[in-house]
């Protein structure tokens, strides 16, 4: 019998995953899976319980929660030789993963995706030699904003807590000086702001990297030079139609490998949490992890 590990975030998605935590088992053990589940307790834990579920040979592990949840566990299975299987239930604010493979917030259409059993391998990022991302690792003023707004805010206000957040950030968001390695180029000078993508969905827009593909191998690197405010705001405009790509100020490159390094200091943000400092090298990891996916859904991909 197949073994499935459920780890849940208990806080995220404004804690409604707990009521639906019955069903959700009946329906794997109907299925044929023996199924248990793990409730995180704080920052890193979800790793932990990742990296346990892999030492006891669960064949799938499914991750309940937001990017930050995610992010964990796909941190702790990627370390590991024999990985799992991945799962995902959104329950987070923006879902940007889930969202970019097509999985609903659903809970119970997000389950039947796992229990149908299609799979795709998908590129995970690997930030130092250290920390993993699935979705993106940014750095600049403006991506520092989903780490300001707090889980508390999140519960509350979902969505909404970040166009808050963004708003009373505006007047503080200005270049850093980056010089920026993306596999043979150097672009060294003041950006607004870079990000290495593994998928077309950052932040909630789905049109920022609109050629990403989740297991190509490469990250699609975006960065835009130093701009004033008004104009920086043209971008933002054109970003949300996907138009952006045509201004001079947007370099985009597609790369296997990225080095950023500073004269100042730069936050990096890893898959929408802190994620440590630059300098900081990331390494695209190829089909790194097999995951769940509605694969009738899911284009522009190359199936293995
Ligand atoms: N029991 C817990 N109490 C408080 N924080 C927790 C707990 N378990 C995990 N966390 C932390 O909460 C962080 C954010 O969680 P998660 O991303 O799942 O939800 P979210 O913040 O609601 O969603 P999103 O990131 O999409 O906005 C995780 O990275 C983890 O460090």
């Amino acid at each position: 019998m197949n073994r499935a590990r459920i780890i849940y975030n208990p806080t995220s998605g404004r804690e409604l995953f707990k009521k639906h935590l019955p069903e959700v088992l009946e329906k794997l053990e109907i299925a044929g899976y023996e199924a248990s589940c793990h409730a995180t307790t704080g920052a890193g834990d979800a790793t932990q319980a990742a990296i346990t579920a892999v030492e006891r040979g669960y064949d799938i592990v499914i991750a309940v929660g937001g990017d930050g949840t995610l992010n964990e566990v796909v941190a702790g299975i990627s370390q590991c030789e024999n990985r799992p299987k991945l799962g995902l239930i959104p329950m987070g604010t923006t879902n940007d993963f889930a969202r970019a493979v097509h999985i609903p917030r659903k809970i119970d259409e997000a389950i039947d995706i796992i229990i149908k059993g299609d799979t795709i391998p998908v590129d995970v990022g690997l930030m130092n030699n250290e920390k993993y991302f699935i979705n993106i690792a940014a750095g600049g003023r403006l991506t520092e904003l989903t780490y300001e707004v707090t889980s508390k805010m999140k519960t509350i206000l979902g969505p909404v807590a970040y166009y808050i957040k963004g708003i009373e950030m505006i007047p503080s968001i200005k270049a850093t000086h980056m010089r920026l390695e993306v596999d043979d180029e150097v672009f060294d000078g003041n950006k607004m702001m870079f990000l290495c993508a593994l998928t077309n969905s950052v932040g909630g827009f789905e049109r920022i990297a609109p050629d990403a593909s989740i297991n190509d191998g490469y990250f699609t690197v975006m960065a835009l030079e130093e701009c004033t405010l008004p104009e920086f705001a043209r971008v933002i405009t054109l970003a949300a139609r996907g138009e952006h790509l045509k201004d001079p100020r947007i370099i985009y490159r597609k790369a296997k490998r990225v080095k950023v390094s500073t004269s100042g200091e730069i936050h990096l943000n890893l898959d929408g949490e802190y994620g440590g400092d630059a300098p900081a090298e990331f390494v695209n990891l190829m089909r790194h992890i097999e995951v769940f996916v509605p694969i009738d859904e899911i284009r522009d991909i190359d199936r293995v």
